[in-house]
């Protein structure tokens, strides 16, 4: 397959609603198009970091600059690529920067079926059709504005709810909306981080709620104090910022720091190494689900693909386009096939149009990389 030139853009979409978390309050999205050329075929990623380095270290910037400078240089002097899973030993000599390999891998995995004829989802190895889904609500202003979210999302059907907590703002929201929705609605709550070991007494007091998980209570860097954390709760811990890769995985997993894991493609370096973990949780019992990070419809369109694989055995983040934008960035939207449920396309690569109009709305600015050019 070759690689002939590669386009970047930079977008700005406003959410719909602010979208607060322990670590800062969103109103926007900043992030990449990565647009891959090759033989008359044009592959899509997505960069999932944040404008600033507040979930993790990467933000839009040092995405597009270590793209600018290391990867699509390292691409375009290829000649050609056989299969998107080369990409992880080429891109082993740079250390970390997840989301900037990701968003570069996917537009390569995105040509690539689209090249052969099969969808993102065959290539990945992906079995289901359908995929359930859940929502993330952010941190809100009272206990009456997050039990009228949880209200109008069960309502239009989704799968999972789960609440962004922080000290200060946890076990009485938790405690509304189990009082006001019962015990069954599949709850679950995300800390990102906010907690320390001396919050056990606090965080014990979320077991009797019956949470399906707890994500990442503490230290975005930690799987020790996890181990020592998961000990003492009933709740199942479930990582998300600890786990940057498969061997961060099978440590987390062999010394007992989570019973879940979140995958997040951006998170851990691409769609490649995210199907290594899925497949490592499979052979030990941890079941998996796909995360977001508040992805525009390319991003979105690969987590579907990636969460069509068997160990996705609970709903994920992935919700439907309107949950975030006024308009989505791709065609048709990704909205529900039955309440819940979103379709995975059997269509070439991610399976969705690109919507240009809506591109070209909210774009910022395009840079275009070229092999003459690339001088790495
Ligand atoms: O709806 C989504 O895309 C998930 C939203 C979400 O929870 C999130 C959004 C931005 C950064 C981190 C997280 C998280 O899962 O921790
Ligand atoms: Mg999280």
């Amino acid at each position: 397959m070759e690689i002939e030139n590669i386009d970047l853009h930079r977008l700005k979409m406003p959410l719909k609603t602010p979208f607060e978390t322990s670590f800062g309050r969103l109103t926007y999205k900043d992030f990449l198009v990565v647009c891959v050329n090759g033989e008359g075929q044009t592959g899509y990623g997505e960069s999932v970091s944040l404008p600033f380095p507040i979930y993790n270290e990467e933000t839009t910037d040092t995405v597009k600059y270590m793209l600018k400078e290391f990867f699509i240089p390292k691409l375009l002097k290829l000649d050609g690529i056989d299969h998107p899973e080369q990409l992880q030993s080429i891109f082993k000599p740079i250390r970390r920067n997840q989301m900037a390999k990701a968003a570069i891998e996917g537009a390569v995995w995105d040509l690539y079926c689209k090249k052969k004829g099969i969808s993102l989802s065959e290539a990945l190895g992906g079995t289901k059709k359908e995929i359930d889904v859940g929502v993330s609500i952010g941190i809100e202003p009272g206990i009456p504005e997050v039990l009228e979210k949880v209200e109008t999302f069960i309502n239009q059907g989704y799968k999972k709810i789960k609440l962004k907590i922080k000290p200060g703002f946890d076990l009485e929201p938790i405690a509304a909306i189990r009082d006001r929705f019962g015990s069954d609605i599949p709850l679950m709550a995300d800390a990102n981080s906010a907690y320390t070991l001396e919050d056990i007494h606090l965080l014990r007091q979320l077991d009797p709620f019956h949470l399906m998980m707890i994500e990442q209570p503490l230290a975005h860097d930690d799987i020790i104090d996890h181990v020592k954390l998961q000990s003492e709760l009933s709740t199942p811990i479930c990582l998300d910022e600890s786990i940057h890769s498969y061997e961060d995985a099978r440590k987390a997993i062999e010394i007992g720091a989570c019973k879940i894991i979140n995958i997040k493609i951006g998170r851990v370096g691409g769609l490649a190494e995210a199907v290594k973990i899925h497949d490592l949780c499979k052979s030990n019992g941890i079941p998996v689900w796909c995360g977001g990070m508040l992805e525009a419809g390319i991003g979105r369109a690969h987590n579907i693909a990636l969460s069509s694989l068997d160990n996705f055995l609970i709903p994920g983040d992935t919700s439907a386009s309107n949950r975030y934008w006024e308009t989505d960035i791709v065609t048709p939207e990704v909205d529900f096939l039955r309440p819940g449920t979103l379709a995975v396309p059997d269509g070439y690569g991610i399976g969705y149009e690109i919507n240009e109009k809506v591109m070209e709305k909210y774009r910022l600015e395009t840079e275009s990389f070229s092999k003459e050019k690339s001088i790495y």
